[in-house]
């Protein structure tokens, strides 16, 4: 089976820091996969390389049958990957409605603004994509007025209105209470499989990690150290005394 996503020797230092170190690495269609590690130890650097934010010194990406390394960011996302981050990037001035039309706005044509804008997307999508992240019931309201969970799920909402094919999550769940964090992780992931979408997302709570993934990569010192089922990867030595902490 082809991967999904797939990296062949993927290299970046900084200075005398090795961030990315000649990672091989593949994804299959369907995988809900974690990754976790201390901080510094590579994770954004390797996902920013694969999302075109950053050149790698060595090594290529390929995404869905082709090689899309030194793509653009926006270039990439056009491809299907798609991505949300640890704070959301929202129009906060705009409602949650608008913030789908804009994000919509990726995809027309770079000329024109609003009424290509209008035509890009179609109503019904927006308000199926609305429902299906529980935002249906702010959709007039103020990005910016939004509590963190939903501020969450309208960042993914956006995403998801591109159709991505891939999503990638930077901790999805951080900023919320615990008490809201699995809830949150349920309406995303079951979001996530209505569209078959694939996804990675960096999280560094375990708890959240053993109950969404369905498999886990462990990051250190710009390696991948563990890469596997959660419960097998979680109880690994190394993963114990460098990325646990235990
Ligand atoms: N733009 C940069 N310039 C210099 N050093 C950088 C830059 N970006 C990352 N680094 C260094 O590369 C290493 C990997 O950083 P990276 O942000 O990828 O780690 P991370 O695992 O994502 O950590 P965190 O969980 O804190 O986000 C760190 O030592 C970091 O200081």
């Amino acid at each position: 089976m082809t991967a999904l996503l797939s990296t062949q020797g993927l290299s970046l230092s900084f200075g005398a820091v090795v961030a990315c170190d000649a990672i091989d690495f593949s994804l299959q269609r369907g995988e809900r996969l974690a990754v976790v590690g201390q901080n510094g130890a590579g994770k954004t650097t390797f996902l920013n390389i694969v999302t075109g934010y950053l050149k790698p010194s060595a090594g290529s990406v390929h995404f869905d049958g082709a090689d899309i390394s030194g793509l653009a960011p926006r270039a990439i996302t056009l491809r299907g990957i798609g991505r949300s981050f640890q704070l959301p990037q929202l129009f906060t001035e705009h409602t949650v409605r608008e913030c789908l039309l804009l994000a919509a706005s990726a995809r027309a044509p770079r000329r024109g603004w609003w009424p290509p804008l209008a035509q890009a997307v179609d109503a019904e999508r927006v308000d199926a994509t609305l429902a299906l992240l529980q935002l249906a019931p702010r959709a007039h309201d103020l990005a910016g007025a939004l509590p963190e969970g939903q501020r969450k799920l309208l960042d993914v909402a956006m995403a998801l209105i591109l159709e991505p094919k891939l999503l990638i999550m930077d901790e999805p769940t951080s900023g919320v209470s615990t008490d809201e964090k699995h809830g949150l992780m349920q309406v995303l992931m079951r979001a996530l499989d209505a569209r078959q979408v694939s996804c990675i997302f960096v999280e560094h709570d375990i708890d959240i990690v053993r109950a969404h993934a369905t498999r886990l990569c462990a990051w250190i010192a710009g390696r991948i150290a563990a890469d596997g089922p959660p419960a097998q990867v979680l109880a690994d030595p190394i993963v114990v005394k460098n990325v646990i902490g235990e």
